[in-house]
Parts: C-alpha cells; sequence; structure tokens
C-alpha cells in the first residue's frame, strides 16, 4: 500500500476540472467529470477499458477539445489557449505513452536529446549531457545509453519513455496504462519508478490504469471512472469498500485467486 506523500499541498491545485462532457457522435464518453489534482499529489484513474481514460488525459494535454465543461491546468484554461500558448503550457505536462513512443532508429542518448535539442535550444551540449545522465541515472539506466531501443526490454523502454518525458523537467505527469504489457515483477518496478518521480522532481501526475496492484502502489488518492462519470474516490482503499456490484466485480477480476 502507498504511503501518503507528506509533500501533497492541497492548497494548491495542479488541475481542476468541472463538468466535463465529451462525445464522439452520439457515444457520449464522459458525462459530467469533475476532477482536481493537487500539488504534489499521484492521482489514480482506475477504469475498464473504453471508460473514457484516455480520452480524459488527452483532453487535459490539450490534444482533444472538450464538448463542455471548465479545464484548468496549472492555472489556465486549456480550450481559452492560442496555439502558441498551448504549446508553452504543453511543455510543463509530460505525457507518457502507452508504447513509450521512443524513436527506432536513434539510440537512447539521441532520443533523449531530440526534446532539448527542439525545446530548450538555449542548453549547450555540455548541459544536454548532463540533463542527459541525470535522467537516465534517475530511471536506473545509466549503462543503455549507447543502446537502440530494440535492444532493450519492453521494461526498459517504458523507464527510458519515461525518462524521455522527464527531461524536459514537467510539473505533471500523465501516465497512460504505465505497466501494460509488463509482468508483475517488471510492473512493480515502474510503480516503484513512478513514487521515486513523485519524490525526486516533485511533480503532480495523473496515471491511469486497470492494473489494481499499480494503482494501490501509486495512488495517493484513486478514482473511479465509470459509465461516463466518476463514481467512487478516495483512498485504495476507500474506492473498494462498497456494495457497487460493478465497482466489486472489477476488483474480483483484477484479484482473482
Ligand atoms: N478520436 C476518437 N474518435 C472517435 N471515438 C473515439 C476517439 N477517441 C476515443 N474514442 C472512443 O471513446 C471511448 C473511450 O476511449 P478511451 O481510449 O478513452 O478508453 P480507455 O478508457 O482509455 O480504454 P483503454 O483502457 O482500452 O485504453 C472508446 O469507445 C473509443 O472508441
Amino acid at each position: 500500500m502507498k504511503t501518503l506523500n507528506p509533500k501533497i499541498d492541497k492548497s494548491s491545485k495542479v488541475i481542476a476540472i468541472e463538468g466535463l462532457k465529451k462525445a464522439f457522435d452520439d457515444f457520449e464518453v464522459l458525462k459530467g467529470v469533475d476532477l482536481e489534482l493537487y500539488q504534489g499529489e499521484n492521482l489514480v484513474v482506475l477504469g475498464r477499458s473504453g471508460t473514457g481514460k484516455s480520452v480524459l488525459i488527452k483532453i487535459i494535454a490539450g490534444l482533444l477539445r472538450p464538448d463542455e465543461g471548465m479545464i484548468n491546468v496549472l492555472g489556465q484554461e486549456v480550450d481559452r489557449l492560442t496555439p502558441k500558448e498551448l504549446d508553452r503550457l504543453r511543455l510543463k505536462i509530460g505525457f507518457s505513452f502507452q508504447n513509450s513512443a521512443l524513436y527506432d532508429s536513434m539510440t537512447v542518448y539521441e532520443n533523449l536529446e531530440f526534446p532539448l535539442v527542439r525545446h530548450m535550444k538555449e542548453l549547450g551540449k555540455a548541459d544536454r549531457d548532463r540533463s542527459i545522465e541525470e535522467v537516465l541515472e534517475a530511471v536506473g539506466l545509466s549503462q543503455s545509453i549507447n543502446q537502440m531501443p530494440s535492444e532493450l526490454s519492453g521494461g526498459q523502454r517504458k523507464r527510458i519513455g519515461i525518462a524521455r518525458t522527464l527531461i524536459l523537467r514537467p510539473e505533471i505527469m500523465l501516465y497512460d496504462e504505465p505497466t501494460a504489457g509488463l509482468d508483475p515483477i517488471t510492473s512493480m518496478d515502474i510503480n516503484n519508478l513512478i513514487n521515486e518521480v513523485q519524490r525526486r522532481f516533485n511533480t503532480s501526475s495523473i496515471i491511469i490504469t486497470h492494473d489494481l496492484t499499480c494503482a494501490r502502489a501509486v495512488g495517493d488518492r484513486v478514482v473511479m471512472l465509470l459509465d461516463g462519470q466518476f463514481q467512487r474516490q478516495g483512498t485504495f482503499d476507500e474506492v473498494f469498500a462498497t456494495t457497487d456490484e460493478r465497482v466489486k466485480a472489477f476488483y474480483n477480476y483484477n484479484f482473482i485467486d
């Protein structure tokens, strides 16, 4: 079970969402979602496949537009920003994709250098190298600096994907299914890394998953998306202390003997 991060600052909201609705044609995915993320917090969004978890974080990152609702990220209303303002805000949001999104033709070093060259043009090579060494050390893969992504295991690729997101020092981390496709031991390593990133870089994070072991290990708070709305929220134990059959079924399926 996660030990609550003592540095969570409940007086500081880094994300505030009210009444978010999103439909594709006449299929309503999000039917009025309210959500707050506090400074320093790891918030887990749980839900079955297709419930709109990815849609939610894409709206937060400004990659999809909401139909209705207020989406405030780091004090700015995302859907009122100009494209330039949105680009600046996006640099403060690290999006860790499910497939790690590494460039296969580039070494680990080049994958990590790429965002720095693109977004931090003022950094010289020595500073870039220092930054690359620091994030690789943080994810425990200093020795992989000259390897190609194809030479890495799934768990290592996830770590490099997280390092590449961290290299721009985001204030918010969005993790999309961080343990998908990994064995239980490698998953636990990634869960530990998510907690380590929270402590070391003082990030606020949303972790979307249907892996309850992950939710229990990383979540300071857990919310459960069911039928387009958050039906349950609290600590992991609070969320599952319910007679709601849909929530119980989700739990039993994950922890089946
Ligand atoms: N750009 C899009 N156009 C049309 N429909 C979409 C689009 N993006 C998502 N959807 C639909 O919205 C629903 C929610 O998708 P979403 O990817 O958010 O699910 P999820 O909860 O993240 O599921 P999973 O755990 O499988 O990734 C799905 O039915 C999906 O088909």
